[in-house]
């Protein structure tokens, strides 16, 4: 039996899902403009790490879907331990372990939430002490989701992705969620580039009804132009009995549904792997504030 060491610390990075997502205009250094209320799931990728006494970073993958990254300098974590490494001007090396769980380039900021707890795992391990504002600056130069991400709570979140409000919205904490994915990944800069560029207005939603009713997700129809089958997932969610909302999440093609109960979500789970045995989903719930 391996002993337990002591000094490893462990972060979940938890998906995150965007319940609404509305585009507002294309700003003239190529980003856009968002307002998206992002919650995050109880579920996530495992990120561990210990120190390494050669000052060396280094990182191995497993789960699901660890085969589908490689664990060099591009991998999002490598890269959030590096630039926290510059932003401290030391080297300081850590032996990190990622259990990927989540599908990668799937509008669940799977990427952005591994650098995010790269961020916080660090931040610890390399006891830096950096407060929360300082890590989500730090976090914005690695990817626009990654400073929501930092603190992965119910956030309103605007401009690049960089204006972060916390927000409560009465009911949603503990909402009984299923994410879809079918199998394509899409690459969220060419479904930004197939945006219409209509401004449909901005997103208002304080309770759960609003979102339902009001709020949207604007990059849908883009996505749906490289992926079709995206349009058969929220289709396939919509139908089934007990779903209060079913929208995509990001930039796709990862879907989401919400639920009125644990049992109406288990039998859409079972109905769609029964229909569909090689879409990916994921039995979770919305976490706290
Ligand atoms: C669409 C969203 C919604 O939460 O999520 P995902 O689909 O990635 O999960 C995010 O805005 C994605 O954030 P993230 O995946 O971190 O994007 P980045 O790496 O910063 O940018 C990738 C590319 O997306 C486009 N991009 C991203 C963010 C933004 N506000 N405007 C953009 O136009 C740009 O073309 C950029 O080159
Ligand atoms: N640890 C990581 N997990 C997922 N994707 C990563 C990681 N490191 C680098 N990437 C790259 O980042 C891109 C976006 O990943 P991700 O954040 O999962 O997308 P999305 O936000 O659309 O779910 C992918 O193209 C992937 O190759």
């Amino acid at each position: 039996m391996p002993l337990l060491d002591a000094a490893t610390l462990t972060e979940t990075a938890y998906a995150k899902v965007n319940l609404a997502l509305h585009v507002r205009e294309r700003r003239a250094d190529g980003y856009h403009a968002l307002e998206s209320l992002f919650v995050f799931a109880t579920d996530g990728d495992r990120l561990s790490g210990c120190l390494d006494v050669g000052n060396e970073i280094s990182l191995t993958l497993d789960g699901p879907f660890g085969a589908a990254l490689g664990a060099g300098a591009d991998n999002l974590v490598v890269n959030a331990a590096k630039k926290l490494q510059e932003h401290l001007g030391e080297k300081r090396g850590a032996r990190l372990k990622l259990t990927k769980n989540l599908p990668v380039a799937s509008g669940i900021g799977g990427g952005s939430a591994d650098a995010a707890a790269a961020l916080r795992l660090l931040n610890r391990l390399w006891d830096a002490r950096l407060p929360r504002a300082e890590l989500e600056r730090i976090g914005l130069e690695l990817g626009s989701d990654v400073p929501a991400c930092v603190s992965s709570v119910t956030q309103m979140v605007r401009g690049r992705g960089e204006v972060l409000e916390p927000c409560h919205i009465d009911g949603l904490s503990g909402i009984p969620m299923l994410l879809v994915n079918p199998g394509v990944g899409v690459s969220t800069a060419s479904v930004f580039s197939r945006w219409d560029r209509v401004d449909r207005g901005p997103l208002t939603a304080s309770t759960l009804e609003d979102l339902i009713v009001d709020a949207r997700n604007d990059l849908e129809e883009a996505a749906i132009g490289a992926a079709p089958v995206i349009a058969d997932v929220i289709a396939l969610l919509r139908e089934q009995p007990g779903v209060r909302l079913a929208r995509m999440s990001g930039s796709g093609a990862t879907c989401f549904a919400l639920f009125d109960t644990l049992d109406s979500r288990a039998a859409a789970a079972r109905h769609i792997a029964a229909r569909q045995p090689g879409w990916w989903s994921l039995e979770t719930e919305i976490g706290g504030a």
